[in-house]
């Protein structure tokens, strides 16, 4: 674009984003005026009820005296206690997110012959068309790796001739591929990006059928395809923590809404993935580690409590860091005390951290999840508490496994794409009506003007 467009462009933008914001504005009062709930959710946190679903619950609290009571925050999975999941294939020694994908793609836990048979399928469904890393992948490389998938997921549809087929087979046939497929998609669009944007070497590494799911991603990452059981495993619990959470999350609602239109499968997936990738829902795995970084930046002492609160109170006045106000992997639509997947992270990720000689880190991002409930309950106003979210130690547990930051949300979708499945599936077999929520308008009538009289 030359200079002169630019700057005609921009004095426009500039002149009616003004108008915009003027004439879009909404008195916020109306809301309580006309029962109005802002996000779909009452003051205290409850959302409104859009769905049933058997694929997970969260609970945040218990009802006492016709009273809601915080609780620590409980998900199932199934009706399985994540604990316990978590906890269940880590004591056996073995890689759990296939056998939890099953779980909750099918509802029940499979036995050995089942997962056996289950993971071959996945090793079947893993096929990119013919010349896809060479045609996509590599074409108009991205730094936004979410992007690049969704591109890819889209890009994937133009070679499926039943793309328009809703039945649940031809559903469950695409969801199996698109979840075999989303670590490759993924790590060859960082390769592309790091190729031709980074001048770095390039390399593709193919999966390799007996390799978990975790597994493969390492391999597939490293130039020399090496990578500790640890990592694996490490790697292996912190995609199974980020499956799945209830119906009503933004990107699964996406999903859940998109799907009840009738929609592909394929464009349901990039809806929700481009509803996860922002900062305030998976995006903020990326935003922890920058925002961390930035603290470490700009305080003197970052073992010095005091400067630390002055610092995150910054952050929220929008002072400092990325001027949006948020404490970043803080706070959450739902749980108040604690989540339980934080939990989890928080009951690894101080050994990690010694083992990787990250100790002073760790004990910073200690500091701000202790500080940050204090300084956000100070600067707003708080209906429920605000406690760490999956998505406050995750980005640091990818740092330590020399994860590129590029991948962060990605590992995310990488994982969430069962959940989003289990969720198509289920809304196109129970509800099969197209979602469509009212919206009050305090508009008044107006008498049309012709051109000549305005
Ligand atoms: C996988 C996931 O999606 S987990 C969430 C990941 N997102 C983040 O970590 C981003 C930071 N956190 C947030 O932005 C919020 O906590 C959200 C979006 C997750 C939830 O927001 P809400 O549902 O509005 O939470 P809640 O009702 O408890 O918030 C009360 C007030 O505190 C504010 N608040 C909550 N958490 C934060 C935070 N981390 N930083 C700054 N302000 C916050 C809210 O903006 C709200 O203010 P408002 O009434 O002026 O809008
Ligand atoms: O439930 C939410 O709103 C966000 C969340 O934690 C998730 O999707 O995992």
């Amino acid at each position: 674009m030359t200079s002169n467009k630019k700057e005609t462009i921009d004095s426009f933008t500039h002149k009616y984003s003004k108008i915009c914001q003027e004439n879009s504005w909404i008195d916020p009062s109306l809301y309580n005026e006309y029962g109005v709930k802002r996000g779909l959710r009452d003051k205290n946190g409850e959302g409104v009820l859009a769905g049933l679903t058997n694929i997970s619950l969260i609970k945040s609290h218990d009802e006492v005296d016709g009273k809601r009571i915080p609780c620590d925050g409980k998900l199932l999975y199934r009706g399985y206690n994540i604990t316990d999941l978590v906890k269940g294939f880590a004591h056996n020694q073995q890689y759990g997110f296939e056998e939890i994908t099953y779980l909750l793609l099918f509802g029940s836990l499979p036995n050995e012959e089942q997962l056996a048979h289950f993971k071959d399928i996945l090793v079947e469904s893993r096929n990119l068309p013919k010349n896809f890393v060479r045609d996509v992948i590599m074409k108009a490389p991205s730094r936004d790796i979410m992007n690049s998938l969704t591109k890819s997921v889209l890009t994937l549809a133009s070679y499926d001739e039943t793309i328009d087929d809703v039945s649940l087979d031809n559903v469950l046939r695409q969801c199996l591929m698109l979840i075999s497929i989303f670590p490759m998609l993924c790590v060859y669009g960082y390769h592309a990006y790091n190729h031709y944007e980074c001048n770095e070497s390039f390399y593709i590494h193919r999966p390799d059928d007996q390799l978990s799911t975790a597994q493969n991603i390492l391999k597939m990452l490293r130039p020399d395809k090496q990578f500790t059981e640890l990592e694996a495993k490490v790697l292996d619990i912190a995609l199974v923590l980020h499956m799945e959470h209830g119906g009503g999350n933004n990107s699964t609602f996406t999903t859940r809404v998109v799907s009840s239109s009738g929609s592909d499968t394929y464009s349901v997936i990039a809806a929700a993935l481009s509803s996860l990738k922002g900062p305030k829902h998976g995006g903020a795995n990326i935003k922890v580690v920058e925002m961390v970084a930035d603290i470490k930046s700009h305080v003197a002492n970052p073992r010095d409590e005091e400067e630390v609160k002055s610092y995150l109170t910054k952050i929220l006045n929008k002072e400092v860091f990325d001027r949006r106000g948020l404490i970043y992997g803080m706070g959450h639509a739902v749980y108040s005390i604690s989540d339980p997947r934080a939990q989890i992270f928080k009951g690894f990720v101080e050994k990690l951290a010694d083992d990787r000689d990250r100790r002073s880190d760790f004990e910073l991002y200690a500091m701000i999840e202790r500080l940050a409930p204090q300084v956000i309950a100070k600067e707003r106003k708080i209906y429920k508490g605000v406690s760490a979210n999956v998505d406050f130690y995750s980005g640091f547990v990818y740092s330590m496994l020399d994860i590129p930051l590029e991948l962060y949300t990605p590992l995310f979708a990488m994982a969430r794409i069962v959940g989003w499945s289990a969720h198509r599936l289920e809304e196109l077999v129970n509800a099969d009506k197209i979602i469509r929520p009212a919206y009050e308008s305090p508009l008044i009538d107006k008498d049309y003007r012709v051109m000549q009289e305005r």
